[in-house]
């Protein structure tokens, strides 16, 4: 199948559409994050046709497979091929006629021109023929030009997924495939090096940006409605980062101080390396491992702006000989790779690159690192296993069968009565997120 034309310059309606269209086409066609596939559909865009793209992409993948259904019933045959991508033009005009406050017309006619913009202007009759049926038997809009989207068995999640959760949570599922589908709130966290959190807090009041604080993560500010990272006071001075506060809870799970020797294990792209260092000014530099060189670049920019410091090493953490030194670490965070299902209001691509079978591989491959980790940890040492999971494979019966294996280790509540924290997605307003402390004898 011949991949879909980069979106040339039209009508900007048109071009952020066809945008749209072709990263989902890369999203679900081939695979790519749409973290990845959505900077390159929408570079030639201008700023406000990128944000129509990503809301429309964000969008479809919420509710896919309900857009997929009703755009369904209206081909006598689904599109193959070389046309497959107008599959993805029809979802994106379906989801802007039901979720959008955006008039009929407008959409239909931006749509059927975004056919011409992917170089299928020979079928903008058939986009004009399906969008113009949807219309028809669709419901009646809202005064914001809005239509209930028809109810979904699955919460538009994959069975897969919602077997796995079941079995996991049980009745806490319906919550959390609500919260999944939700647009996530953006969270700051606050360099303690530079504002205290109350001084922040007035500086976005002065700017008109309203925001609170989180009762538990110290230097977490949840924003009111979210904003260009370009509006906020010295966020290019390294003032604030954007990281969500149940990440922010790291930090403080880790019960680090400055003389300790720290590992950062799995770091890239280092929101909570930076955090440690904004907090702490170590005798000793921190080290960070990390297996991916383009993320290890994530890693070096967020410290250039920050103007902090910390050894990065370019290796596979479970290959120990690759970058240690055999000075052992009194604290080790291992914020392994995970399914990342914690964080589907986020990104959800997830629920479709994600595989069932990913998961085991996934569980094989932190317990691996996990062990392989243990070896570097002091006599006395902590290490702070964490994951945006919440699938109990990689989390509590990871680190159970890790407890039995090693007769040194133990685990450190991480709150009174709490063992283990799971955090759930949209709890405390935070992502889902796994935090398990273990102690090393001495
Ligand atoms: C959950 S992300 C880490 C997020 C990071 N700690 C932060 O706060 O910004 C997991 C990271 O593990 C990396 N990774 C995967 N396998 C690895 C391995 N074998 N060794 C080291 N890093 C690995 C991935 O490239 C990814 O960047």
């Amino acid at each position: 199948m011949s991949e879909p034309n980069k979106t040339e310059s039209k009508g900007s309606g048109a071009a952020s559409r066809a945008a749209a269209a072709t990263a989902l086409f890369q999203v679900l066609e081939k695979g790519e994050s749409l973290s990845t596939a959505l900077p390159n559909a929408t570079a030639t865009l201008s700023a406000s046709d990128k944000r129509l793209a990503s809301a429309i992409s964000y969008g479809v993948l919420r509710v896919l497979p309900t857009l997929n259904k009703l755009v369904g019933a209206k081909l006598q045959q689904p599109l193959k091929g070389k046309l497959k991508i107008l599959h993805y033009l029809l979802l994106v005009g379906a989801y802007q006629l039901y979720c959008q406050r955006i008039k009929d017309h407008a959409t239909v006619s931006a749509t059927v021109e975004s056919a011409a913009v992917l170089k299928k202007r020979n079928n903008k009759a058939l986009v004009n023929g399906v969008l113009r049926q949807l219309l028809r038997e669709a419901p009646e809009a809202n005064d914001n030009f809005e239509r209930q989207l028809p109810e979904d068995n699955n919460q538009n999640h994959p069975r897969w997924l919602v077997q796995q959760l079941e079995h996991d949570h049980g009745n806490k599922t319906e919550v959390i495939l609500r919260e999944n589908n939700q647009h996530p709130p953006m969270w700051l966290r606050v360099n303690e090096r530079q504002f205290s959190r109350d001084d922040y807090l007035r500086q976005l009041q002065a700017e008109g940006i309203e925001a609170v604080a989180d009762p538990q993560a110290r230097n977490a500010i949840r924003l009111l409605t979210p904003c260009s990272v370009d509006k906020l006071p010295g966020f290019h001075e390294g003032a604030v980062s954007v990281q969500d506060r149940s990440a922010q809870l790291a930090a403080d799970y880790l019960n680090v101080d400055a003389s300790h020797r720290v590992l950062d294990c799995c770091a890239a792209p280092g929101g909570k390396l930076l955090h440690l260092l904004e907090r702490h000014a170590f005798d000793y530099p921190v080290q960070a491992v990390e297996l991916d060189a383009n993320r290890i670049e994530r890693i070096k920019e967020n410290l250039t702006r920050q103007q902090l410091f910390a050894e990065v090493h370019c290796a596979d953490a479970a290959d120990t000989s690759a970058w240690w030194d055999g000075k052992s670490f009194d604290r080790i965070l291992l914020d392994a790779p995970c399914s990342a299902t914690g964080v589907i209001r986020r990104h959800p691509d997830i629920k479709w690159l994600r595989r069932q079978s990913d998961i085991s591989e996934l569980a094989e491959l932190q317990g691996k690192i996990l062990r392989a980790l243990w070896e570097t940890l002091a006599p006395g040492g902590e290490l702070l296993y964490a994951t945006c999971s919440i699938l109990r494979d990689e989390n509590q019966t990871q680190v159970g069968a890790f407890l039995k294996q090693h007769s040194d280790a133990t685990l450190i509540p991480i709150e009174a009565n709490r063992d283990m924290l799971q955090i759930l997605p949209g709890e405390a307003d935070g992502d889902g997120f796994f935090y398990a402390r273990l102690k090393k004898a001495q």
